[in-house]
C-alpha cells in the first residue's frame, strides 16, 4: 500500500510578518526550520522512507524538504523540482499585509480570496516588483497573473497525473514539500472534497501529513504526525 507524505513549509518570513506571498521567494524563519527538522523526525519515527521528493522552485519549500530529510537520515532521496508545486498565485494581492487587506475590503472578502474554490484575487499588474514573468524559473511557460485554488489545481493535477501518481502506482511511498494552497489541491482531489467544503480545509505549517493510499490511490487512512498541531482532515469516502 503506497503511502504519501504531504508537508508543507515551515514558517516563512511573510507567513510572520501575515502578507500574502504567492508566488515571492521568501525564506524560512528561524521557527520555520525547527518545524522542518521536527517534521523530519516525525518522518523517520513513523519509519517512512520515500524513494523520491517532489518539490516546488521556491527556496521555502525546497529547504523545508531538504532539512526534513537531512533531520529524518534521507539526506540522500532523490528530489524534483516543478513550478507546479508552486503556491498559489496570489496575483494583485502579493506582497500586501493580510489584516491591512482586511481592513480595506472587509473580512468576508478577504476569506473569499484566501479560501474560496473558484474566485481568484484581482490579477498582479504587469511590471510591478513581483511581476515573474522575466524570472528565469518560468522561462517558456504559460504563467498565471492571479490564481484561485481551482486554477491551482488546475496546473497541479496535470503535474500529479503524469509525475507523482506513476511513483506511487509502482508501489513507492513519497514525500512532497510544498505550500498551503498547493497541498489543499491535492487534498481536495484525493479526498474529493467538494467545492464549498474545501474552504474548511488548512494545512498547518511543517506538520507531516501522511495519507495511505489503496492501489487506486484512494485514501484509506490520514493523519497528521504531529497530533497536537493537527488540523481537522476531510472524510474518507
Ligand atoms: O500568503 C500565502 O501565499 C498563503 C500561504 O501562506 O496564505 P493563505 O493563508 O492566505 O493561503
Amino acid at each position: 500500500m503506497p503511502r504519501l507524505i504531504l508537508l508543507r513549509h515551515g514558517q516563512s518570513q511573510w507567513n510572520l510578518e501575515n502578507r500574502f506571498t504567492g508566488w515571492v521567494d521568501v525564506d524560512l524563519t528561524a521557527e520555520g526550520e525547527a518545524q522542518a527538522r521536527r517534521g523530519g523526525e516525525l518522518i523517520a519515527e513513523a519509519g517512512f522512507k520515500p524513494a523520491v521528493m517532489f518539490t516546488s522552485v521556491l527556496t521555502r519549500a525546497k529547504r523545508t524538504g531538504a532539512i526534513a530529510l537531512q533531520s529524518a537520515g534521507l539526506k540522500d532521496v532523490p528530489t524534483i523540482e516543478d513550478w507546479r508545486l508552486n503556491e498559489r498565485h496570489y496575483g494583485g494581492l502579493t506582497g500586501l499585509d493580510k489584516a491591512e487587506t482586511a481592513k480595506l475590503h472587509g473580512e468576508d472578502q478577504v476569506k473569499v480570496w484566501r479560501r474560496s474554490y473558484d474566485v481568484p484575487p484581482p490579477p498582479l499588474a504587469p511590471g510591478g516588483e513581483w511581476d515573474f514573468t522575466a524570472d528565469p524559473r518560468y522561462a517558456g511557460q504559460d504563467i498565471p497573473d492571479t490564481e484561485s485554488l481551482k486554477t491551482t489545481l488546475d496546473r497541479v493535477l496535470p503535474y500529479w497525473n503524469s509525475a507523482i501518481a506513476p511513483r506511487l502506482e509502482a508501489g513507492e511511498d513519497v514525500l512532497i514539500a510544498a505550500h498551503g494552497n498547493s497541498l489543499r489541491a491535492i487534498v481536495k482531489h484525493l479526498f474529493d472534497v467538494p467545492d464549498d467544503k474545501i474552504v474548511g480545509v488548512e494545512i498547518p505549517t511543517g506538520n507531516p501529513l501522511e495519507i495511505d493510499l489503496d492501489a487506486e490511490l484512494k485514501p484509506v487512512s490520514a493523519r497528521y504526525l504531529d497530533a497536537g498541531r493537527a488540523e481537522s482532515l476531510p472524510a474518507i469516502a
